[in-house]
């Protein structure tokens, strides 16, 4: 294990094989810059840059005040720069004073180009076909053969912490009426985005052996979903208006390389998907999620269940020849296993609405209320025996208009 200069940082779940990467500012600067999470401290990118890359586009990157510099470099200069600031953190001739975690506010980490959502869990698919076509098989007849997806409203992508306000829309009562109004089902998904830094041209693909060649790292997400609207919008095109108010994700994005120890088998596919689907080394990542509500932790999904790995995600988004932008996201789908206390939905936990949770306060939940506050937080190996824990998603719930 490297030992590093900042004070607690071995110890925590940002030693220095994690290193996150946020945008920050801080009583010392208001304009956003690029950090990177150790301890509870932040480094600074900017004024290191010297430091910490030789002149040319990496330092240039590092003056960025988020991610959109480095993104596009690649896979050789994101792991140069990770070396190097392995390298300083842990060379007690680097010791200064660093701005603690708890004094800074977070933006952006990145600008969001592109955003897809996936459905890539056959246990979230199975339920959530059960709840919403209770008369046909539970998954589509395609839903073996590719990862199924939509795109979603980039812009309405958010860091963590900002507070979300209840969508209003349309909806069709149990009596068959149509009515416009608030929001009576908010839900929330728990899933992992992947943020898109090498990016391709028109035409091309990105293959399913070149996940890590074009994905620089992933965060928590929170996709709220507004379950009336969507049951009465989404056939024959997917989800629109109930999915596209707000996408919450964690402020600090986990580089790819920092989840090398927690790589683990993906589930076993049958049938076997066609060649351009099917990785030469398929792999997922063992990441525990806790998903809290009002601070009563309700449910603990685990990334590895997931059916259709991120390569696999990736290689199906540009298989059509569809480009890649820097910034571009896209997001795993609801994380759910095949344990109730596992999903990562309410709709799923509560069966549709039917069966509350309990929460310790003494109160009883379905769908969220104004004021409650959703928090997904998870926990990963990292190397040398360390833990890294990922940054959390939280919000609260704004009332409607
Ligand atoms: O099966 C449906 O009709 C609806 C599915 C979802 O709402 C899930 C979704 O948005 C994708 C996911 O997060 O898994
Ligand atoms: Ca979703
Ligand atoms: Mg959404």
């Amino acid at each position: 294990m490297q030992t590093s200069w900042v004070p607690g940082a071995d110890q925590s779940g940002h030693s220095v094989h994690h290193l996150p990467y946020g945008s920050f500012t801080s009583p010392r600067n208001s304009e956003p810059r690029l950090g990177v999470r150790i301890g509870d401290r932040v480094l600074d990118l900017c004024d290191n840059a010297e430091d910490l890359a030789p002149e040319g586009p990496l330092r240039a990157a590092l003056r960025r005040p988020n991610l959109q510099g480095l993104l596009p470099l690649g896979r050789e200069s994101w792991d140069e720069l990770r070396t190097s600031l392995q390298r300083f953190l842990t060379d007690p001739a680097k010791a200064h004073d660093l701005v603690d975690v708890s004094q800074v506010s977070l933006h952006a980490a990145f600008e969001p180009a592109d955003y897809v959502d996936y459905y890539a869990s056959e246990h979230h698919a199975t339920n959530l076909g059960r709840l919403f076509r209770p008369d046909s098989a539970p998954l589509m007849p395609n839903w073996k053969h590719l990862p199924v997806g939509y795109h979603g409203r980039a812009g309405t992508l958010v860091p963590s912490g900002v507070n979300i306000k209840r969508p209003s829309g349309q909806r069709r009562t149990p009596d068959g009426e149509i009515v416009f109004g608030p929001s009576a089902r908010l839900d929330i998904e728990a899933e992992m985005g992947f943020v898109v830094g090498a990016p391709t041209a028109l035409g091309d693909t990105a293959s399913v052996d070149s996940f890590a060649d074009h994905v620089f790292g992933l965060c928590l997400v929170n996709d709220w979903s507004a379950r009336d609207i969507q049951a009465w919008e989404y056939q024959p095109l997917g989800p629109y208006l109930g999915k596209s108010f707000a996408t919450s994700y964690g402020a600090w994005i986990t580089p790819l390389a920092a989840l090398e120890a927690a790589k683990t088998e993906a589930p076993e596919q049958d049938p076997r998907p066609l060649p351009y689907l099917t990785e030469k080394d398929r792999y997922s990542y063992d990441i525990e999620l806790a998903v809290t509500l009002n601070g009563t932790t309700v449910s603990r999904p685990n990334y590895r269940d997931m059916y259709w790995t991120p390569a696999q995600m990736l290689a199906h988004m540009t298989v059509n020849g569809a480009s890649l932008r820097p910034g571009d996201f896209y997001a795993s789908g609801t994380i759910s296993g095949p344990e109730r206390s596992q999903v990562g939905a309410f709709i799923e936990l509560t069966w549709g609405g039917k069966e509350p949770m309990k929460l310790d306060d003494g109160t009883e939940r379905t769908f969220l209320k104004d004021g409650d506050i959703v928090s997904i937080t998870a926990t990963a190996r990292g190397a040398a025996g360390t833990t890294l824990e990922l940054a959390e998603v939280t919000a609260g719930v704004l009332p409607a208009d």
